[in-house]
């Protein structure tokens, strides 16, 4: 049981195929790839693009790799995202719902569940579990759920979560899950990031000449940070390495899960994973904080793929370290990111 609450909180994730069934996945790629501001080419394009080649090219292999990280209890990102949402409304003592941009539930299945099995909620707080923003993650994600909330005219206000990739309790929740494995020894620490095209850094630059134009733009103070997923994912991972106290050159920054022939922000993670070895470094940690929940992108890509790629170049060890998923630190960061936005005046 709930407490009576005029609040309720949403944890909305990415989400994934119904099933591990060939024609589930397609219908979960076909939904997500055809999102605009995914691939955001124009429509007819798109449409040829993901419906005639990315999709049936890539459905079975895709079905493949989720069969072999799948639960019994289903999709590992849902079933996280479940039991997070157990433990947030455990610590908050108040309605905490979960949604999802692609696939089930949806943003109407879960505003509608609120509205009728919480008739006094006013308010609603909706957490993207995005820590950095991206057109491709935070940004269709909030537009996604603010469009249906508004087209169904819900009797709530809705206030959304910013990317909270610098906020200190989420760097230290980052931290905490990470620091028994940092005790262990190791020669470096890879923290590797979903990746996403370089064209989609640019056109988010709201100053048109900053993100990859001035030298170590990263760094260098500006409005353009706001919306720069580059930018943001250095921040965690400088923060989160300070507070674990990893030496900078015991450090580095990747990307993976590159999709198509365009070019996508650098370095490539699978490139690292073959160089790193030549360089010495034997014993490896990877850590994925783009993510909160361990998902298909961790678990195969990262921790059966790279593993893979790694030891195959000569590496001797590999250790995936895992999301925040329901780690006490992270439960309580996302309590105070969610009091914190409580707090804030309704828009
Ligand atoms: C153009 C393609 C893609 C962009 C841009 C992109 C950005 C992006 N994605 C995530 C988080 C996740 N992506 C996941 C899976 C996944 N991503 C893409 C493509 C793009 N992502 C595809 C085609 C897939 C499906 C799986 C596959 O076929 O490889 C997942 C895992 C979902 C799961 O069910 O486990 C997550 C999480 C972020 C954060 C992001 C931008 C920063
Ligand atoms: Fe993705
Ligand atoms: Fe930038």
């Amino acid at each position: 049981m709930v407490a009576i609450s005029d609040t309720a909180i949403v944890l909305m994730n990415l989400g994934s195929p119904d099933s591990t069934a060939v024609p589930d996945v397609k219908k979960y790629l076909l939904e997500f790839l055809m999102d605009k501001r995914v691939i955001d080419y124009p429509w007819l394009m798109r449409k040829i693009l993901v419906g005639g080649v990315i999709v049936p090219k890539r459905a079975e292999k895709s079905a493949e790799a989720y069969k072999s990280i799948w639960w019994k209890e289903g999709s590992p990102l849902i079933v996280l995202t479940q039991q997070l949402q157990k433990a947030l409304q455990h610590d908050l003592e108040m309605p905490v719902e979960i949604t999802m941009r692609y696939g089930n539930p949806s943003p109407e299945f879960t505003f509608n569940k609120i509205v009728k099995e919480h008739p006094g909620v006013k308010n609603v707080i909706l957490v993207p579990l995005y820590p950095h923003y991206a057109m491709s993650s935070f940004e269709t994600a909030a537009e996604y759920a603010k469009e249906i909330y508004r087209r169904k005219k819900y009797p709530f206000e809705m206030k959304i979560v910013e990317p909270f990739y610098r906020h200190p309790d989420y760097i230290h929740a980052v931290a905490e899950s990470m620091r028994p494995y940092v005790e262990q020894d190791f020669d470096h620490l890879l923290f590797s990031y979903h990746g996403v095209p370089v064209r989609h850094i640019r056109k988010g630059d709201v100053t048109g000449g900053h993100c990859l134009k001035v030298n170590d733009c990263c760094h260098v103070d500006s409005r353009a940070h706001k919306q720069c997923y580059r930018h943001q994912v250095t921040v965690t991972a400088e923060l989160v390495a300070k507070e674990l106290g990893i030496p900078r050159e015991k450090w580095s920054v990747s990307f993976q899960s590159r999709l198509g022939r365009e070019e996508w922000i650098r370095p490539y993670t699978d490139e690292r994973l073959r160089s790193l070895p030549k360089e010495g470094v034997k014993k490896l940690l990877v850590a994925c904080p783009a993510f909160v929940s361990d998902c298909l992108e961790t678990l195969e890509e990262i921790a059966v793929e790279g593993k893979h790629t790694f030891i195959e170049s000569g590496g001797d060890s590999f250790t995936m370290i895992p999301c925040v998923n329901t780690h006490p630190e992270w439960v309580k960061a996302l309590g105070i990111l969610c009091r914190e936005k409580m707090e804030t005046v309704m828009v």
